[in-house]
């Protein structure tokens, strides 16, 4: 038994939208390998912050189950957050079904999830340890659904603007080129952990230290150590760290180099065109390497997985890559 679903992308490749059911009831949700909570704008998110939201009404889902007393509380690295109380229900994703799922309905979310429309909510797809439900943690879709699997992975398959999709349960070898390259996963912090061993800007020489970073879809860009945003940009003479634009800009018109990231055996390119992110408007263009803030891990957002076929081993506890 297997599941594929449609990711598609928002404007600017900033997040990407996968149809979930619900008890029934459909809505477009943001697949997080970075988080472990399933929640969604519902009947019970107050109806200012519902505004064109599509809401999920457990009172009409024959199969939904209230956790009494149960609740979660999430904020995310962008600074945005959601909390509120908790459920079970039929959940299915690209015809693979997970009974008594936990569904977490939002009592408040924060502004960046009101404005955006699109988004009716997140389904985590990191580890179960970081799931915030109390007083008793849930387990993930993607962790319920691990028995049903032929394979016990989920992949990922992310496009720039075009739809990509997330596949349960098989690798379809028809999505990516030669062979994957597998690497062990750390999982004691509840991501999709790994190491990366150096890096190149351009066609220059693989070097740096190595270290840590997490496989994030629901993060939009590509977060790396201060030293190695530092290294990439010296390549790009009109590049400057804008305040007012909330990181690195450059000359639209200027060529953007590669950036390779080492991964065992395995040198991931992220080709320059997915590097020149998104038009300012006022001819600067804001790129898609930024900085990780200084966290202590890199974070491999869209703008890597875009570049590069993603198996999720859940079964193994290892992330695959290959080119596409
Ligand atoms: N990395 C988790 C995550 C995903 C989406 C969002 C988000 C905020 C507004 C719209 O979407 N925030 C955090």
């Amino acid at each position: 038994v297997g599941g594929d679903v449609t990711a598609t992308p928002e404007s600017d490749d900033n997040e990407y939208l996968c149809p979930v059911t619900i008890g029934g009831q459909t809505l477009n949700l943001d697949f997080d390998s970075g988080s472990s909570d399933l929640w969604v704008f519902s009947t019970s998110t107050p109806s200012s912050e519902q505004q064109s939201h599509t809401i999920y009404n457990p009172a009409k889902s024959s199969t939904f189950k209230e956790l009494n007393g149960f609740t979660w509380q999430i904020s995310y690295g962008d600074g945005s957050g959601a909390s509120g109380t908790v459920g079970t229900d039929t959940v299915t994703v690209g015809g693979l079904t997970v009974k008594n799922q936990a569904v977490e309905l939002a009592t408040a979310v924060s502004s960046e999830f009101v404005t955006d429309s699109a988004n009716n909510g997140l389904l985590g797809l990191a580890w179960s340890n970081l799931n915030t439900v109390e007083p008793t943690q849930q387990q993930t879709f993607f962790a319920n659904a691990g028995p049903q699997l032929q394979q016990n992975v989920f992949t990922a398959d992310l496009r720039h603007d075009q739809p990509g999709s997330y596949d349960f349960g098989f690798i379809d070898t028809s999505k990516f080129q030669g062979n994957l390259n597998y690497v062990p996963v750390d999982n004691s912090q509840g991501f999709w952990q790994f190491t990366v061993d150096g890096y190149a800007v351009g066609d220059g020489a693989t070097g740096g230290n190595s270290f840590s970073a997490i496989a994030d879809t629901g993060t939009t860009l590509l977060l790396l150590d201060d030293n190695i945003v530092s290294d990439y940009y010296s390549q790009i003479s009109s590049a400057q760290n804008s305040n007012s634009a909330g990181g690195f800009v450059f000359d639209c018109t200027e060529d953007v180099p590669d950036l390779t990231l080492q991964i065992g055996d395995y040198a991931a390119v992220v080709p320059g065109s997915l590097l020149n992110f998104s038009q300012n408007g006022d001819g600067t263009c804001f790129g898609g390497i930024q900085s990780d803030g200084g966290q202590g891990f890199a974070i491999l957002g869209d703008v890597f997985l875009k570049a590069q076929f993603t198996v999720f081993d859940q079964g193994n506890v290892q992330l695959g890559f290959a080119p596409k």
